[in-house]
C-alpha cells in the first residue's frame, strides 16, 4: 500500500497527490457501520476508475464517543490539528445531547476551521420513493452558512449569573420592556455579520454561475428578525450587484426599476436579463419558501441562507428526494481550501449496531469529496452505480418499507451491490 503524501493548497489551488491521505472520522451511533460500508464503496470506485494510480490513504482521527473513551476528550486538538494540516477530511455523524451536556461537536468543528459553507446538493435518483409527486422536479443546492447565527451558542440556562447580567442589561441600559417572562428565560444571543453573510453568498454565486444555475435564492426571516436576517438579505443583493456586476441581475435592481419606471419596466429588464443568461438573485422570506419548494419546486435553484433555516431547509429539502438516507454535504472554506464532507443525518441512534441503515449519504458526501479533488471518473461510478442499484431495487430498509417488491439488504450489503455495479 502506498505511504501518501499530503493534500496542499499553493496559491489557493489544491493541489492533489495520485496517493493523498485523508482524515476520517468514524463517527457515532450507526458511524462505525456506514463508515465500513461508505469507505469500501469509495475504494471501490477509485480502485476501477485509476487501477491503482491513485489511490486515498485513509488516516483514522477521533472525535465523539470514540475519542472520549480513548482520550478523555470529545473533540482532541489533535483531531483539529491533523484535518487543518491534511486539508481534506470525511466524517461520520456525531452526537449532541439535547437541552444540556457538550456542544455539538459538528457545529465546533466547523467554527474551528472556520468552514463557512455547508454545501448541500439535493437531487433526484429515479426509482427513489418520494412522498411528493414531482420528486425530479427538485434539483437545487443549499450554501448554508456555518459559522455564525444562533450557532455560536452564545446562550445561557435561565437563572444563571450570565442570563441574569443580560437581563438587566437588556432592561436597564437597552430599555428593554417585552421579555414577557425575565424570571425564567434562557437567553441567547444571534450574532449575523456582513463579512460572513457576503462570503457565503459570494460562494453560492460562484458556484451558480460556474454550474449554469438560472437562479439563487436568498432565503431570510427578514420581516422579524431585521437587522440580522434582513440585513443578510440586503448584504447579499449588494455583494451580487458591486462583485458580480453584469453577469447577474438581481430582485433589487428589478424594485429600483419599477419605482423609477413602473412594473412593465421592470418586467422587461428581468425577461431581458434572463433571455442575456444572466443569473437572477432573488429572496424569499424561509415560511413562504417552505411551501413553495414543495408546490413549485422547478422555480428554485441554488439557495444561500442563514445558518438554522439551512439546518431546517436541508432535512426539508432532503424528504422531497426519498429522506435522509440518501442527503450529502460538504463543510468548505473555499479561501483557506479547508473542507470536512459529510452527511446531512445525524446519528440514527436506535439503528446502531444493526447494519441497517442506509450509507448513501456519507457515500455520496465521498462522491461530492472526489469531484472536490478532480477525482471525477471515480465520482461518476458511484453516481452511475447507486442510480444503477436502485433502479434495481436493491435498497436499504428506508426504501424498502415504501418501495413495492423491493429487495432489502443491509447497510454493508448495499454497499456490495454498489461495487458490483461499478
Ligand atoms: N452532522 C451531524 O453529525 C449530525 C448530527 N446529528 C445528531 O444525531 C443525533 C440524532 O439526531 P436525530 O434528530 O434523531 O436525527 P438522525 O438524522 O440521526 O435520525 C433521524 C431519523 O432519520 C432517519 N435516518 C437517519 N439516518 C439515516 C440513514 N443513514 N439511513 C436511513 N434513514 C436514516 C431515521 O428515520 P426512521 O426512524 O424513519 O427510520 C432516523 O430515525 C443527535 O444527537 C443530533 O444532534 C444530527 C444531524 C446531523
Ligand atoms: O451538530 C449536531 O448535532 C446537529 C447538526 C445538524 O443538524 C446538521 O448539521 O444539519
Ligand atoms: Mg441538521
Amino acid at each position: 500500500m502506498p505511504v501518501g503524501e499530503k493534500i496542499r493548497v499553493e496559491n489557493g489551488v489544491l493541489k492533489v497527490p495520485d496517493h493523498p491521505i485523508i482524515p476520517f472520522i468514524e463517527g457515532d451511533g450507526t458511524g462505525p457501520d456506514i463508515w465500513a460500508a461508505a469507505s469500501r464503496v469509495l475504494e471501490a470506485a477509485v480502485d476501477k476508475a485509476y487501477k491503482g494510480q491513485k489511490s486515498i490513504v485513509w488516516k483514522e482521527v477521533l472525535a465523539g464517543e470514540k475519542a472520549f473513551q480513548q482520550t478523555g476528550e470529545w473533540l482532541p486538538q489533535e483531531t483539529i490539528d491533523t484535518i487543518r494540516e491534511y486539508i481534506i477530511a470525511i466524517k461520520g455523524p456525531l452526537t449532541t445531547p439535547i437541552g444540556g451536556g457538550i456542544r455539538s461537536l459538528n457545529v465546533a468543528l466547523r467554527q474551528e476551521l472556520d468552514l463557512y459553507t455547508c454545501l448541500r446538493p439535493v437531487r433526484y435518483f429515479e426509482g427513489v420513493p418520494s412522498p411528493v409527486k414531482r420528486p425530479e422536479d427538485t434539483d437545487m443546492v443549499i450554501f448554508r452558512e456555518n459559522t455564525e447565527d444562533i450557532y455560536a451558542g452564545i446562550e445561557y440556562p435561565r437563572g444563571s449569573e450570565e442570563s441574569d447580567k443580560l437581563l438587566k442589561f437588556l432592561q436597564e441600559e437597552l430599555g428593554v420592556k417585552n421579555i414577557r417572562f425575565p424570571g425564567s428565560s434562557g437567553i441567547g444571543i444571534k450574532p449575523v455579520s456582513e463579512e460572513g453573510s457576503k462570503r457565503l453568498v459570494r460562494a453560492a454565486i460562484n458556484y451558480a454561475l460556474n454550474e449554469g444555475r438560472r437562479n439563487v435564492t436568498l432565503v431570510h426571516k427578514g420581516n422579524i428578525m431585521k437587522y440580522t436576517e434582513g440585513a443578510f438579505k440586503q448584504w447579499g443583493y449588494d455583494l451580487a450587484e458591486s462583485e458580480f456586476g453584469d453577469k447577474v441581475f438581481t430582485w433589487d435592481q428589478y424594485d429600483r426599476i419599477k419605482e423609477e419606471k413602473g412594473t412593465a419596466a421592470a418586467d422587461q429588464a428581468q425577461k431581458e436579463a434572463e433571455e442575456a443568461g444572466k443569473l437572477i438573485i432573488k429572496d424569499a422570506i424561509a415560511d413562504i419558501f417552505l411551501q413553495q419548494i414543495l408546490t413549485r419546486p422547478n422555480e428554485f435553484d441554488v439557495v444561500a441562507t442563514l445558518n438554522l433555516n439551512g439546518d431546517y431547509i436541508s432535512d426539508a429539502l432532503a424528504a422531497q428526494v426519498g429522506g435522509i438516507g440518501i442527503a450529502p454535504g460538504a463543510n468548505i472554506n473555499y479561501v483557506t481550501g479547508h473542507a470536512i464532507f459529510e452527511a446531512t443525518h445525524g446519528t440514527a441512534p436506535k439503528y446502531a449496531g444493526l447494519d441497517k441503515v442506509n450509507p448513501s449519504s456519507v457515500i455520496l458526501s465521498g462522491e461530492l469529496m472526489l469531484r472536490h479533488l478532480g477525482w471525477n471518473e471515480a465520482a461518476d461510478l458511484i453516481i452511475m452505480a447507486i442510480g444503477k442499484t436502485i433502479a434495481s431495487k436493491v435498497v436499504t430498509y428506508d426504501f424498502a418499507r415504501l418501495m413495492e417488491d423491493a429487495q432489502e439488504v443491509k447497510c454493508s450489503g448495499f454497499a456490495d451491490a454498489l461495487i458490483a455495479n461499478m
